[in-house]
């Protein structure tokens, strides 16, 4: 069965008792931007007094596992520990120690604190962020812009300061060496804010794909990198994987061999969850903070 709709208390229960471990996405099914979804406090608070294990899954970059718990203690939402959060800049630092990726390179990144938080805590040398903010006065500056042997990887992640300095830089380390790896920390191309969408990370390395004719490794969900880290670190038996995307979220949890639940709080209309060829999740509800009536 697909497309399980759950909206009576009785089915909320019947859902959670089937599972040990809720893995739990964050943007549009915890919060859009710094607004915390309705119910979602008490909801969660409810599956820790049930004694389920909460895992926080996200594609966002921006923050390490550190500064995610304090936005989830700031909008009330108690309790996790930074093991028990798996971010997009966290797996893309753990996808470079699988590899052995060399302590000695440098690691050039577009986008923002979270990804240099992350690469430095597994000991790489990452730059980039000095790039944010530089002002492009002309064609002049670029020669400037130098190959740059040191340089062995280019990461791009969601960067809300993204500007033509950063990008002709990623452009000329990725055109001047094929060995220069080319990462993504994930692929969404829009975010749910204030009820609309707005450009996300695949929206901000496309132009370099475009300009180099390269395509990166994307690490985050629905990808097999982020749910190595899961696995090695969590396990997912009896788990249920939460979020409110399809391509990402639910292919995610299909990939892991996990039950999915869709919510209609964040990307993903009723209308879209129908659509034809749409993936279809196990079940899908109107939101995560109806968990808070669970009998
Ligand atoms: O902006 C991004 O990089 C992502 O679109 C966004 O943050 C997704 O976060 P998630 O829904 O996986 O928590
Ligand atoms: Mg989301």
């Amino acid at each position: 069965m697909t497309r399980q709709l759950l909206a009576t208390p009785d089915q909320y229960r019947a859902l959670v008792d089937q599972f040990d471990t809720f893995l739990l996405d964050m943007d549009g099914v915890l919060w859009q931007g710094s607004k915390l979804i309705p119910g979602v406090d008490r909801a969660l608070a409810r599956l820790r007094a049930l004694g389920k294990r909460l895992i926080f899954v996200t594609n966002n970059s921006t923050k390490s596992r550190a500064s995610y718990v304090h936005k989830l203690e700031s909008l009330g939402l108690y309790g996790a520990a930074p093991d028990d959060i798996v971010g997009a800049a966290y797996a893309t630092a753990c996808y470079l120690t699988s590899i052995g990726f060399p302590k000695d390179k440098w690691v050039y990144v577009v986008g923002q604190q979270g990804v240099v938080d992350e690469l430095t805590a597994q000991g790489f040398q990452a730059c980039g962020l000095e790039d944010t903010g530089v002002p492009f006065t002309g064609m002049d500056d670029l020669a400037a812009i130098q190959p740059d042997p040191r340089i062995g990887a280019v990461v791009c992640g969601f960067d809300g300061h993204l500007n033509y300095t950063k990008l002709a830089k990623a452009h000329t380390y990725l055109m001047s060496n094929p060995d220069t790896l080319f990462l993504a920390t994930n692929p969404d191309v829009c975010d749910p804010v204030h009820g609309r969408t707005f450009p996300a990370c695949g929206a901000m390395y496309s132009p370099l794909v475009a300009s180099t004719g390269r395509s990166p490794r994307v690490v985050g969900k629905p990808n097999a990198t982020m749910l190595d880290v899961i696995v090695r670190v969590h396990g997912l038996d009896r788990t249920c994987m939460v979020g409110d995307r399809l391509d990402t979220d639910v292919r995610f949890g299909l990939n892991g061999g996990c039950q999915t639940l869709l919510v209609l709080s964040g990307v993903t209309t009723e209308e879209a969850l129908f659509s034809q060829n749409a993936i279809a999740p196990h079940y899908y509800m109107a939101s995560l903070g109806e968990l808070q009536y669970i009998p």
